[in-house]
C-alpha cells in the first residue's frame, strides 16, 4: 500500500517500511536522485519524517529489479504468431518475412507492450536487439525501465548490406549516446555467426571496443549452425567468433547450447558473459542444454534471458528462473545441478554485471531497483525458504510494486497508461500481419 496518489513521480524522497529482505522486516530509504541511501533492520523515524512518500511493504518480499538479458523486445507483437516449428524454418519461412514490413511504429508499440509486460513481471532491466531502435529506446524512455539497445546487424556476406548495418549501428550509438539516459544504453548487434560476414563480425568488434559498449550476439543455439561454421570457417563457432574479435569482457553471448568443453574454456578465458534463454531453446527443440557445469567451472558469467515472444512465448523472469533450474536438472540428468539461489543470482547480480549497471542487489548507494512481491497468494506460502518459493513457486503474477531508478512504475498492481497500451498493440498487431499478407 503507498502513501501519496503522486507516488508514481520521480525525485520524491520513498521509505520503504517492513519489506522482508533475507528472511529479516528492513526499511529502505530512497533519495530524491533514486539511489538506496539505507537500508537495515533499525533505520526508522527519521528517514520515515523525511520521506515524502511512504510504501507499506508489511507481508512482502523486496527483491532486486530481475535482468532481462536477451530479447527482442517488439517481437511482443509476434506473439502466437508462428508456434511449433523447427528454428531455421521458424525463422527463414515465418519471422524474417513478417519482420520485411515492420516499420519504427510497429516497433515503438511493440516495446510499450513488452516493457508494460516486464514491469507487471518484475523486470527493471533488459538487453535488446531488433530493428528500429531509436523507436524502442523512445518507447522505455517514457516505459521508466532500463535497457540496452543494439541494432540486429545482419549482412549475409554483401558488402553493401555491411555498409548500410555499419550506419545504422553508428546512426543508433550515437543516438542513445546523446540522450545522455542513465536508463538506456547502447550496444552493437552482429546478429550470429551464420548471418554476419568475417568483415561484420571484425568491425563490429572494433566498434565495440572503440565505443567501449557491449556486443550482443547469437551463438551456437542449434548443431547446424555449428556444423555450418565448420564448413564455412573451418573452426567451431566460438574460435571463429575469436578470430574476429568478437570474444571480450564486453561480449554477452545469448544461447550457447551446443558449446564444447574448449570453447566453454575459451569464453572464460576472454571474461565473456553467456545468457541462458531455457524456454525458447526447449520450445525450438535444439535438442541440447546450455553447458551450465563447464561454464560455471570456467568462470564465465551465466545469465538468464526470455528470448523474444515469439520463441518463448512471455517475458516472467520467474518462469525462465525456474525453467533453467529444471532444464539443467533434466538435461544433465543431476539433481543438483543449478540449485534456486543460482538462478536466482542469473536473474539478478550476474545480469546487472553483464549490463554493466550498478543495480541487481538492494544495497547503500545503489540505484533503487526494486521489486515488492506479495506473500499473501497461496505459491508464496508457507514460506520455509524465500528463494525457493521465488525460483520454483511464484510467477510475475505476484508482483505488487516495481521500482525502478527510484521511480515507482507499478503499485498495488497497477500500471498508468496500461489499457492504451494493450489496444494499441493489438490494433498495430493485427495491422502488421495483414500487410505482410497484402502486400502492396
Ligand atoms: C534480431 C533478429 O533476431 C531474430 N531472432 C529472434 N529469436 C531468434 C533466435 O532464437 N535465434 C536467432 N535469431 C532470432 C529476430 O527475429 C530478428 O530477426
Ligand atoms: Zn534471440
Amino acid at each position: 500500500m503507498t502513501e501519496n496518489t503522486d507516488s508514481y513521480e520521480q525525485n520524491r524522497t520513498k521509505f520503504i517500511q517492513n519489506a522482508l529482505i533475507d528472511g529479516k522486516k528492513q526499511n529502505i530509504y530512497i533519495d530524491e536522485s533514486g539511489i538506496i541511501r539505507s537500508v537495515g533492520t533499525d533505520i526508522g523515524k527519521e528517514f520515515r519524517s523525511e520521506a515524502e512518500c511512504i510504501i507499506d511493504a508489511s507481508g512482502m518480499v523486496a527483491i532486486p529489479g530481475l535482468v532481462n538479458t536477451h530479447t527482442h523486445a517488439a517481437m511482443s507483437l509476434l506473439r502466437g504468431y508462428a508456434d511449433d516449428m523447427h528454428l531455421q524454418e521458424w525463422l527463414s519461412e515465418k519471422i524474417w518475412p513478417l519482420e520485411a514490413h515492420l516499420t519504427g511504429e510497429d516497433v515503438y508499440w511493440g516495446t510499450k507492450l513488452a516493457s508494460l509486460e516486464m514491469i507487471r513481471s518484475g523486470t527493471t532491466s533488459f538487453n535488446d536487439m531488433y530493428f528500429f531502435m531509436k523507436d524502442a529506446a523512445r518507447a522505455v524512455d517514457e516505459s521508466g525501465i532500463r535497457a540496452t539497445f543494439c541494432h540486429g546487424f545482419i549482412d549475409f556476406d554483401s558488402p553493401e548490406k555491411r555498409e548500410n548495418e555499419i550506419a545504422a549501428t553508428k546512426d543508433l550509438v550515437s543516438h542513445i549516446k546523446s540522450l545522455q539516459n542513465p536508463r538506456l544504453k547502447a550496444a552493437v548487434g552482429p546478429h550470429a555467426p551464420y548471418t554476419v560476414s568475417r568483415e561484420g563480425l571484425e568491425w563490429c568488434a572494433e566498434f565495440s571496443e572503440t565505443e567501449d559498449i557491449m556486443l550482443h550476439i547469437h551463438l551456437s543455439e542449434t548443431e547446424g549452425e555449428v556444423e555450418g561454421c565448420i564448413e564455412k570457417h573451418g573452426m567451431r563457432p566460438a574460435a571463429f567468433l575469436d578470430s574476429c574479435g568478437c570474444l571480450s569482457e564486453h561480449t554477452l553471448a545469448a544461447h550457447c547450447c551446443w558449446l564444447d568443453d574448449d570453447e566453454c574454456r575459451l569464453l572464460g578465458s576472454r571474461n565473456v558473459s553467456v545468457s541462458h534463454n531455457p524456454s525458447s531453446n526447449m520450445k525450438l527443440a535444439v535438442k541440447r542444454a546450455l553447458p551450465y557445469q563447464a561454464l560455471k567451472d570456467a568462470g564465465v558469467n551465466i545469465t538468464l534471458g526470455t528470448d523474444g515472444c515469439s520463441s518463448n512465448n512471455n517475458l516472467d523472469m520467474f518462469e525462465e528462473m525456474k525453467f533453467a533450474a529444471l532444464l539443467q536438472k533434466f538435461f544433465w540428468n543431476s539433481d543438483t545441478l543449478l540449485p534456486a539461489d543460482e538462478a536466482f543470482s542469473m536473474a539478478t547480480s550476474n545480469g546487472a554485471k553483464a549490463l554493466g549497471v550498478s543495480t541487481g542487489t538492494i544495497q547503500e548507494g545503489l540505484p533503487a531497483d526494486i521489486v515488492l512481491i506479495d506473500t499473501a497468494t497461496p505459491s508464496m506460502v508457507p514460506m520455509h525458504n524465500c528463494v525457493s518459493n521465488i525460483v520454483y513457486s511464484c510467477s510475475g503474477g505476484a508482483v505488487d510494486t516495481v521500482i525502478c531508478d527510484g521511480r515507482i512504475l507499478m503499485s498495488d498492481k497497477t500500471i498508468p497508461g496500461e489499457a492504451e497500451i494493450l489496444g494499441k498493440a493489438q490494433e498495430i498487431a493485427s495491422q502488421l500481419v495483414e500487410r505482410a499478407n497484402n502486400p502492396q
